[in-house]
């Protein structure tokens, strides 16, 4: 759908704006009485979460492209079908190719209290198919109230299952990330990333960051609370909850100084100010499809 038809179909002032964002791709505001949030279609990427009086939830990088074929840093990142590197194949695009498609817009609604609900869809095209020849749909649905839902549901449309992994990649904005702490994981089993994938287990009580950090926490269907002595608008303490359904992963990512200045699309200074709690499925977790199944994860980010 070209952008003027999009705007002539769902435009509509003060619930769901359409306009050109960065670099000209077709960007949605949504406004509940008590939120906004944007939306990229390119990726169906979450840009920003703005619950009223509050700094923004999602950290967004100064240095991000805005481009097709590109995926856009900060905000989130919808990832399928493979998490991280592809391990069969390293030349395909790192977590899958569905952060860089234009999903289509299905509908938006408002719900319960005001809240706005922005459904978008992809299926595979060509180009999907040649990276990853399975028949499937996602569709992606944005809740935008008090808090901020998203659910991502994967069909296996075709005639054989098919295994995948996923996650809403979720940069959430902190003011120092020295000095947050993370709360939800204590005991669980992480793959180590940074430490040749060993499997450890977290110690009892929250933890902070100290260094680059790149973990995936397996079993992990809890709710994940981060405390940011400084993240108010008063600069005062705030706790960012991230509930899910669906996952049994959780990622913990940031990727402190050098890996900050390697790359292209993120600031050299910016790596203080993010820190990734991501809603997957992944590794160990992975999940598979029969024709004709769905599963759908859902992840909820709410300040306390
Ligand atoms: O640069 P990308 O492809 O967006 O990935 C960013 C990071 O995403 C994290 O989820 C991965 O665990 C990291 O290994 C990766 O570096």
């Amino acid at each position: 759908m070209d952008f003027n038809t999009l705007r002539d179909k769902f435009h509509q002032p003060g619930t769901l704006e359409i306009t050109p964002g960065e670099g000209g791709l077709p960007r949605l505001t949504v406004i509940s009485p008590v939120s906004t949030a944007e939306i990229y279609l390119h990726g169906a990427h979450v840009t920003q979460f703005t619950p009223r009086g509050e700094p923004p939830l999602m950290f967004m990088s100064r240095k991000s492209h805005y481009v097709d074929g590109k995926p856009i840093r900060g905000g989130v990142p919808l990832i399928f079908p493979w998490f991280g590197p592809n391990l069969a194949d390293p030349k395909l695009p790192a977590h899958g190719f569905i952060r860089t498609r234009a999903w289509k817009l299905e509908s938006v609604t408002r719900g319960e209290q005001g809240a706005v609900a922005v459904r978008l869809t992809l299926a595979p095209d060509a180009q999907a198919r040649e990276i990853w020849p399975r028949e499937f749909a996602l569709a992606f649905t944005v809740t935008v109230g008090a808090t901020l839902e998203m659910a991502m549901s994967v069909t296996n449309t075709g005639d054989r299952p098919f295994r995948f992994e996923e996650a809403m990649h979720t940069y959430l904005a902190v003011s120092d990330i020295r000095n947050i702490s993370i709360d939800g994981l204590a005991g669980r089993t992480f793959i180590d990333k940074m430490d040749h994938a060993a499997h450890k287990t977290q110690p009892s009580g929250p933890f902070g960051i100290t260094g680059e950090t790149d973990r995936v926490y397996l079993n992990t269907p809890d709710t994940v609370v981060v405390t940011d002595p400084a993240g108010s608008s008063s600069r005062g303490p705030r706790m960012i909850a991230v509930s899910k359904q669906g996952s049994a992963s959780t990622v913990v990512w940031n990727p402190w100084i050098a890996k900050a200045a390697a790359m292209a699309d993120f600031g050299d200074d910016e790596w203080p100010g993010m820190l990734c709690i991501e809603t997957a499925n992944a590794a160990d977790n992975a999940l598979s499809l029969e024709p004709g199944q769905s599963h759908t994860m859902s992840a909820t980010i709410a300040l306390l």
